[in-house]
């Protein structure tokens, strides 16, 4: 993980790299960004309309399995519609057109016959606002894998004799401990969720996501609505789980981004990704004169 905090002060830079030519340049030439390990997400081209409203330029971009890849940039210059591209989530949406590619792992998601609810279930999201059940804690957890059937209860369950309570039990401690919130809920797990503190029932989201084994997790600004106390904390997970998953992070705060990413990407107005690389060197040296501005606080 990059310890890189963003740059005080920018570096002189020449005029023509805030044109738009330049940018396509810079482009370019970070479209051949490599690094180590497997891509686990690639997006070609990626256009996404609402309407008439162009929100998502052309993006091509890569994800690599096993890390963290922060989404920046001011408001409404498309990270969330990027973000949602990723698990089909803009599909809800009816005034969305989304064209170009996703690959998960080389499959193309976007074809016709992708089962949305198997994509979610290895791609999947947590939001802005911790959003869990108004159900018991256990309830949270277990609520997926049943809707999955990778719980068998009910009917079937009862007349067969089986009982399932020691797997579900044994999921429950699992998600809650990679979320780290075992200990602090491990004698509650029949009360209500709505009762936990706002950073509690984050972790419980995330916990709830981790609960049907995703490959892939998406955090829209998981700790906007957080103290910082609580923000830390799920700043720590999200270093932790991508030891594991693959984590790709909207954040509005740049110093959370240059703290827990491994790359990042930088969205400018309009709907374009203008550059893509190690935080370090975003945070540091980036090629975009526009970039820098922006990981400099000059504008956003
Ligand atoms: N459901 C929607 N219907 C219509 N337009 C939308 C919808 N969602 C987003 N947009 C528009 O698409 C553009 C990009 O929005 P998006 O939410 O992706 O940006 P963002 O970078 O995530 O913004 P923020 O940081 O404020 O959350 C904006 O112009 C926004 O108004």
């Amino acid at each position: 993980m990059s310890e890189t905090e963003p740059q005080a002060e920018s570096t002189a830079r020449s005029s023509e790299t805030t044109t738009g030519e330049t940018d396509e340049r810079i482009r370019e030439e970070w479209s051949d960004y490599s690094f180590e390990g497997e891509a686990k997400l690639s997006v070609e081209d990626l256009d996404v309309h609402y309407g008439d409203d162009h929100a998502l330029k052309g993006v091509s971009m890569d994800i690599p399995e096993e890390s963290v890849t922060a989404l920046i940039g001011p408001s409404g210059c498309g990270k969330s519609t990027y973000l949602r591209c990723l698990n089909r989530m803009n599909d809800r949406i009816k005034a969305a057109t989304i064209d170009g590619s996703v690959q998960l792992d080389g499959e193309e998601i976007y074809q016709d016959g992708v089962d949305l609810v198997e994509l979610r279930k290895e791609v999947g999201m947590v939001f802005q606002a911790p959003n869990p059940f108004p159900k018991s804690i256990r309830d949270n957890i277990t609520y997926g894998p049943r809707k999955h059937g990778d719980l068998d209860t009910g009917l079937l369950a009862r007349l067969t004799g089986r009982d399932d309570s020691e797997d579900a039990d044994e999921l429950v401690h699992r998600a809650l401990e990679q979320a780290a919130i075992w200990d602090e809920v491990e004698d509650r797990l029949d009360d209500n969720a709505m009762g936990l503190s706002g950073g509690q029932q984050q972790r419980l989201c995330i916990a709830r996501c981790l609960a049907v084994d995703p490959d892939v997790i998406l955090m829209d600004e998981p700790a906007s609505a957080l103290d910082p106390v609580a923000t830390s904390k799920i700043e720590d997970l999200i270093e932790e789980l991508a030891k594991d998953y693959t984590v790709v992070v909207v954040t509005h705060n740049m110093q959370q981004a240059a703290r827990i990413s491994d790359q990042t990407a930088v969205f400018l107005t309009g709907g374009e990704l203008v550059e893509y690389d190690d935080t370090e060197k975003i945070f540091e040296n980036p090629e975009s004169q526009r970039v820098e501005d922006y990981v400099t606080g000059k504008f956003g």
